[in-house]
This record gives C-alpha cells, structure tokens and sequence, in this order.
C-alpha cells in the first residue's frame, strides 16, 4: 500500500484526539508508554498488537520492561508519519484500555 507522509497539521489534529501519544524524531515518529498492571497484562497487550499489526501489514518499534511497553510508530517506507500510524495507534489504544 503506497502511503502518503501526512501533513504537520494533519498530524497535530490527530494527535490532540490519540491519548498517550507524543511526537518523536523531530515529527518523523510518535511514541507512547504503556504501563500495565503486571506482566501478564503487558504481554497479552503486545500479542494483541502484534496480530493488529501484521493484519495492517504495520510493525512497531517497541520494547517491554515487566508491565511496561515503549512503542515507538513510522512508517519506514515513507520516511515519516502516515495513516496507518495513526490507524495502529488507535487500536494500541483500545487494546490498552480494556
Ligand atoms: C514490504 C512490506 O510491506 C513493508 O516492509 C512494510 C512492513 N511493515 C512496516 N512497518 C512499518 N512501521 N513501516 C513500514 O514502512 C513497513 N513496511
């Protein structure tokens, strides 16, 4: 899927409604920390991402300590933010708030 790097605006909008998330690498990048109550609870959100993430064929940066999850999300083929940033962020965020 041929994606198009979004706009600064774009981007700001879209943030102000995604809880958690921040830009990151100077606007190439957005990260969010998770932090859950235990391990468990970590881990099955990360398997949850992980199959969301290859059905979106969209791969996070992300690295888990105990119950906490740094996600780090870019599109590498677009050398920036895109849709599909966005797209796999909200549902990080749903699957973290159930
Ligand atoms: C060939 C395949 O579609 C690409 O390599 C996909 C896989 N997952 C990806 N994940 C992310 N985060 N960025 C990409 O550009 C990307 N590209």
């Amino acid at each position: 899927m041929a994606m198009e790097k979004l706009g600064s605006k774009q981007v700001e909008e879209a943030l102000a409604a995604l809880d958690g998330w921040s830009l990151a690498r100077d606007g190439a990048a957005i990260e969010r920390r998770f932090v859950f109550a235990n391990f468990n609870e970590a881990f099955g959100f990360m398997t949850r991402a992980a199959l969301a993430a290859e059905k979106l064929n969209h791969h996070p940066e992300w690295s888990n300590v105990y119950k906490t999850v740094d996600v780090t999300l870019t599109t590498h083929d677009a050398g920036g933010l895109t849709e599909l940033d966005l797209k796999l962020a909200k549902r990080m965020n749903a699957f973290a708030a159930r």
